[in-house]
């Protein structure tokens, strides 16, 4: 059973997209490769990395169990990978599982009693835990204990179980929507931020080097400023444009090369793909700009609404190129430029783009 909570539009993402933030199949075998070990190789985060390292240092100096860890951000930071740092770190065993896993507070019940001292509990999409699970939680974290209830109906007795000291790392997309009672029993929250193009093309270089691909600074430069911000979809396409680089050429990844492969695969200089543009380009030549209703737009791109909002959308606003508002959908003049269009305009403002009144007649002779 799940929390009842809706899906993220992070979560929604579908698969087949290239620059989904979620992983698929190929992500989740070679990310094993690529994942940084130590906080030292970690790329960008500078503020969680320095916030991290004193919980881990300090609770290395005291020989204890650091405090929980909530991570939170959208998928594909590094979230998952930070969880693995925190283990390595403090030379602890990890266990990873999510919250759609835990079904019943039975089987958190059951992870828990198998944890051993010191150990990490890695727990992804923490906001998707059942309600009873989550209540078990409460009282693991808190006490490093729960209890296990035998039987059922009146004849039902909790039996307390001790559980060894442990770190909980949660990880989860929408911290906000945490019940505060969970969110509270977390010493420190990390909160994730987008990558700046600048550690993107660190992350592309490092990549390069594990999956031994020739890659020069300004190849590097263009497949990060096509990533969303993103390590996941930085090194998805990393290997795309290898695999163009030497079906058509010799091997090694220039601007140029980078550019071409990405291009064949509709992700422009941007990071947006056919569907991102298809919603700009219905919103600016069908609709002038806008506002237009989620519905009518959807309509004219052939999808969903709920495709459109969730899965366009998202991107398309935190780049400011399309504004929600209660009119309807608008774009701006970055999306405009961004397509290389005019923006029509309104009659009184074309006249005053090019002249002053005076006297009641325009510069052009105009009443
Ligand atoms: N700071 C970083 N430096 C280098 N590589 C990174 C960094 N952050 C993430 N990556 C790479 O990006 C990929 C995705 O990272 P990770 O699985 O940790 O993301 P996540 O936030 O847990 O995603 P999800 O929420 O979908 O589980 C991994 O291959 C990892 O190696």
């Amino acid at each position: 059973m799940e929390s009842g909570l809706p899906m993220s539009p992070y979560e929604s993402d579908p698969a087949d997209r290239l620059l989904t933030a979620s992983a698929d199949g190929e992500d989740q075998a070679v990310e094993a490769a690529l994942r940084p070990k130590l906080l030292d190789e970690f790329i960008g985060q500078e503020r969680v990395r320095e916030q991290l390292s004193l919980v881990l240092q300090a609770a290395r100096k005291r020989g204890a169990a650091p405090d929980h860890v909530l991570l939170s951000g959208p998928p594909g930071l590094g979230k998952t990978t930070l969880s693995m740092i925190i283990a390595a770190e403090l030379n602890a065993p990890i266990r990873i599982t999510s919250g759609p896993a835990i079904q019943h507070a039975g089987d958190l019940a059951a992870i828990l009693s198998s944890l051993t001292e010191g150990e990490v509990l890695f727990l992804d999409e923490i906001h998707r835990m059942s309600r009873p699970a989550e209540e078990m939680l409460y009282m693991a974290m808190e006490d490093f204990r729960v209890d296990v209830i035998v039987g059922k109906g009146p004849g039902a007795t909790a039996i307390p179980l001790e559980l060894p000291p442990f770190t909980l790392v949660g990880a989860t997309t929408r911290a906000g929507l945490l019940p505060p009672p969970l969110r509270d029993r977390f010493g420190f929250t990390g909160h994730m931020e987008f990558y700046a193009p600048a550690e993107l093309e660190r992350v592309v270089h490092r990549s390069a080097g594990l999956l031994d691909v020739e890659i020069d600074p300004a190849g590097a430069a263009e497949i990060a400023g096509r990533s969303r911000g993103t390590p996941r979809i930085a090194n998805r396409l990393l290997r795309r444009v290898r695999d163009f680089a030497q079906v058509r050429h010799d091997g090694l990844v220039s601007r140029e090369i980078a550019a071409r492969a990405l291009e064949v695969y509709e992700v422009d200089a941007r990071g947006l793909d056919r569907l991102d543009r298809a919603v700009l380009e219905a919103l600016l030549k069908l609709f002038g700009g806008g506002p237009v209703g989620l519905s009518t737009l959807a309509v004219a791109v052939g999808e969903e609404a709920e495709t459109v909002e969730e899965v366009a959308e998202p991107f398309l606003v935190r780049e400011g190129l399309l504004a929600r508002t209660p009119r309807g959908r608008i774009a701006t003049a970055a999306a405009w430029q961004h397509l290389g269009l005019t923006p029509p305009q309104a009659p009184a403002a074309a006249r005053a783009a090019r002249g002053v009144r005076q006297n009641g007649l325009w510069a052009d002779g105009q009443a």
